[in-house]
């Protein structure tokens, strides 16, 4: 990048000359943010008419599947492209091996069902692991150690992706970080006929502390066996070896590519579009979320403009779209 120096000095050159007015602030804005950027994230129950608050997340709620209904027709309304959903599971759902994960009637499958059949137009991303499954909390299958197992993780997230493919999602998003599950998972739908079911892949997902409220969403927090997962999630200090990753995952027939966590992860989003040039996402994720609304329930930021601002700085590192606990909220403010 190579600045004209002979572009002039001041009093030729004043850089505010095109920030007086609004009419030219708006001509020569570098970037913008629409609802068409942003995928919500929800949370979805067993039951009828239930409705749950997630204390770490205020203003986010679970919901069982006819009060999601409601929400994906508000969301669709207000020109959110897509949901992403994620399953809220029983205890009693849960095992050592996560065999719920791929039940045609699972909740998952059974709320794909519905959205389509209620919203047709709005897609619906799935979320491929197995941690909502695990009484261990772990994202694929361990062995006595503990180990979560590579090959054996993928053989069951295969026939995960493949259920939701079934019950009609329009993206399956693998956020386990096992080696290969794109590759495999994207063969079986293939095979299947589900040649235009997309795959979202959290590609570049780091093993980060920022995930503390969506366990609790989810339920899992209390219970994650060896307590991290350092053994598939990256190191937070790398930023070649997400290139090498999102590298691979296009390869092996993503469609799309995410970095999560994502503002304190922009630098590594901005290489990820430089360097590939594919669709590429960021997960703005609950720990992100949390902070942001503590300090509006403070009275130390102001909502919606820093709401705002923080979706834009996405836009402007390169992400092609944003998965934000702030859809509805942002949407609204765009409208
Ligand atoms: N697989 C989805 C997540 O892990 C979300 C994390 C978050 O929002 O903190
Ligand atoms: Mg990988």
């Amino acid at each position: 990048m190579v600045f004209n120096t002979q572009r002039g000095h001041y009093p030729q050159t004043r850089m505010r000359r095109l920030r007086a007015h609004a009419f030219s602030r708006a001509l020569v804005s570098e970037n913008q943010l629409t609802p068409s950027d942003l995928i919500y994230p929800v949370f979805v129950l067993e039951g009828t008419g239930q409705r749950e608050a997630v204390p770490s997340m205020p203003g986010v709620e679970r919901l069982s599947i006819d009060l999601l209904l409601t929400l994906a027709r508000d969301a669709h309304a207000l020109g959110i492209p897509a949901l992403a959903l994620f399953p809220v599971v029983g205890a009693e759902k849960k095992s050592l091996n996560a065999e719920e994960a791929y039940s045609a009637d699972g909740l998952v499958q059974r709320a794909v069902q519905a959205l389509k059949d209620a919203v047709p137009d709005l897609g619906v991303i799935t979320d491929v692991a197995l941690d909502p499954f695990t009484t261990h909390g772990q994202d694929g299958i361990i062995d006595d150690a503990g180990y979560v197992l590579n090959d054996t993780t993928v053989e069951v997230l295969v026939q995960q992706a493949a259920s939701h493919a079934a019950a009609g999602a329009d993206v399956v998003a693998p956020s386990d970080m096992m080696d290969g599950r794109i590759g495999a998972i994207r063969s079986t739908l293939e095979s299947a006929g589900h040649h235009n079911t997309l795959i979202m892949s959290y590609a570049a997902k780091y093993a980060s502390s920022y995930y503390g409220p969506f366990r609790d969403a989810v339920g899992s927090a209390g219970n994650i066996k060896g307590g991290n997962k350092y053994s598939y999630q990256m190191d937070v200090a790398n930023s070649d070896e997400a290139l090498h990753e999102c590298a691979l995952d296009l390869a092996e027939g993503a469609d799309m590519i995410m970095v999560k966590p994502g503002m304190p992860y922009l630098d590594v989003v901005q290489r990820v579009k430089q360097e590939l040039k594919s669709p590429t996402f960021a997960y703005q994720v609950s720990g992100e979320y949390a902070m942001h609304v503590a300090a509006f329930e403070q009275g130390w930021l102001s909502k919606e403009a820093v709401m705002l601002e923080s979706l834009m700085a996405f836009k402007r590192a390169g992400c092609d779209g944003i998965l934000t606990y702030f859809a509805l909220d942002a949407a609204k403010a765009l409208q």
